[in-house]
């Protein structure tokens, strides 16, 4: 069994959001993060392209918004991949958001699933323990 922890994120009105970082581009460390936000938005993912666009996740009320963190790119070696996000905060109302990061134990090595290399598919990572993977 892993571990789960759950956060509680306050942004306070911000007049120039420009200036500030809500939070900075990252990836979680996670397997799955699962996230509720408030109908304020704010959230926003890196597009695909190569270039540094951004994709704001409107906030749709009563869902929940899941990102794919590093430990489960790692164990499905890249199936899955680990998505970088940031938060803008927001100029006229406060915004919440409640994360609840799924993580392996800490102590625990990880790598790609043998389920996922059973039809002889290479590894792309090596074995890594969970607790090196926020550091
Ligand atoms: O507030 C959000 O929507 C995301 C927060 C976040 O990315 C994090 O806490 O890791
Ligand atoms: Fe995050």
């Amino acid at each position: 069994m892993g571990s789960v922890r759950v956060n509680l994120n306050y942004y306070p009105i911000c007049p120039n959001p420009e200036l500030t970082i809500g939070v900075g581009r990252h990836c979680d460390v996670s397997t799955l993060t699962i996230l509720l936000q408030d109908e304020i938005g704010g959230l926003y993912v890196k597009g695909h392209d190569g270039d540094d666009s951004w994709i704001h996740v409107p906030p749709i009320k009563g869902s929940l918004v899941i990102n794919v963190g590093d430990a489960l790119q790692i164990l499905s070696n890249d199936r899955y991949k680990s998505i970088e996000h940031r938060v803008v905060a927001n100029a006229s109302k406060n915004r919440i958001s409640v994360p609840i990061f799924v993580n392996p134990r800490p102590s625990t090595l990880i790598g790609p699933l043998p389920e996922v290399l059973a039809n002889g598919e290479k590894p792309i990572y090596k074995q890594v323990l969970v607790l090196r993977l926020s550091i």
